[in-house]
């Protein structure tokens, strides 16, 4: 259960400014009522919804609003703007999701996909550098998340690269659900899991450090049925768990992806539960654990309240795990240099 103390108002005597983007497709049904209900950001912070979308998508935006109108939400701001003129959508913004991307069609490439998100993110980060908050806070949803993280960064220098986050922890929540699952405790008994690397089939599971009243942390991978267990069923089935709800739904996971998006919010602007709790966000690199400064890169994080976080650098990496880290670094190292070449010849 949350504790109200921790959730207090960030801002008492005005409205916390919102903006999110793709906000006509899937992720943002799930995600606008958990941010209007106080679900996010605490029972007593007013909030303020500013929607983008496309203007294809402008009749469904248009119902998305009509709908949170009647959900007749007390926090909630009215009107509810919704555009598809970016400026207007990330003005004065305090917090911004950016779920809108461009979809992998059949035949596409990784490299067709990156050059679409390129375009979008360049456009996005120009933008934000143009009306947004100097101290806003961004999460990247869209994917390849954590490279169109990167993408935006680039082109928006007035928010600190800090701020610039993507989204792990729907990964994280996976493992963590996983793991209590195989062992039949209660989620919230569940400790400390990692989610390292790309938001992509490369990511490494990391169940080194995770404990529970019963698991002490150092036994958790010997709990889990030993290394070669871990490497034949529970890291593959978390870095293929997308791909299984996309095959099973037809459409890509939303309703945990916008609880997870939630998570990530709340732990970064009111801070982690505890003191040790550890959790998974897409960060720029700070060369923790050798990873190339300013990568986007998920590390396990502790928050603390107010928007700041720090990467948790003094974690042992043994052999099997450095293996799992190395192939993840090497595919961002191969997305950014392909983001890299869009991105000069964008400039
Ligand atoms: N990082 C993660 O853990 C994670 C998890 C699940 C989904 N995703 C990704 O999140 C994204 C959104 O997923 P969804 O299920 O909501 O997709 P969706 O297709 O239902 O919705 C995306 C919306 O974005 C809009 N859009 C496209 N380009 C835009 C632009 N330039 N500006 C504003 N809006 C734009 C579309 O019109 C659409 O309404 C996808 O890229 C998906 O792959 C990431
Ligand atoms: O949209 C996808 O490709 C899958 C999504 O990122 C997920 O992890 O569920």
């Amino acid at each position: 259960m949350e504790s109200l103390a921790r959730l207090t108002p960030l801002y008492p005597d005005r409205a916390l400014i919102v903006a999110v983007t793709g906000a006509a497709g899937q992720i943002a049904y799930s995600l606008l009522p958990l941010l209007a209900s106080g679900t996010v950001f605490g029972p007593q912070q007013r909030i303020k919804l500013q929607l983008l979308d496309v203007p294809a998508a402008e009749s469904v935006l248009k119902g998305v609003c009509c709908e949170l109108e009647d959900g007749a939400y007390p926090l909630l701001d009215h009107p509810v703007l919704y555009t598809s003129v970016a400026d207007e959508a990330f003005a004065g913004a305090d917090i911004v999701v950016l779920l809108g991307s461009f979809p992998r069609k059949p035949g596409m490439e990784r490299k067709d996909l990156l050059a679409k998100n390129g375009t979008i993110f360049r456009d996005q980060g120009q933008a934000l550098n143009r009306v947004a908050k100097a101290d806003a806070h961004v999460i990247v949803v869209g994917n390849p998340a954590n490279t169109n993280a990167w993408t935006l960064s680039q082109f928006c220098t007035k928010i600190p690269k800090e701020h610039i986050t993507a989204l792990a922890r729907l990964d994280h929540n996976r493992l963590k659900s996983l793991v209590a699952r195989k062992l039949d405790s209660a989620v919230s008994d569940v400790h400390n899991v990692i989610i390292w690397g790309n938001h992509s089939a490369t990511q490494y599971p990391d169940v080194t450090y995770a404990y529970t009243p019963q698991i002490v942390q150092g036994k958790m991978r010997a709990a889990l049925g030993g290394d070669s267990q871990l490497a034949s069923e529970v890291i593959p089935l978390i870095q293929k768990r997308g791909a299984e709800v996309l095959a099973l739904r037809k459409l890509s996971s939303a309703m945990s992806a916008a609880k997870a998006i939630g998570d990530h919010l709340r732990d970064w602007m009111f801070g982690t539960q505890t003191e040790n709790e550890i959790v998974s966000m897409i960060v720029p690199s700070d060369g923790s654990y050798g990873i190339d400064k300013g990568l986007m890169f998920a590390f396990p994080v502790q928050c603390h309240r107010g928007g700041k976080y720090r990467i948790v650098s003094d974690l042992r990496i043994d052999d099997f795990s450095r293996k799992y880290i190395e192939t993840t670094l090497a595919e961002l190292r191969s997305e950014r240099e392909e983001a890299m070449r869009l991105v000069s010849k964008m400039c």
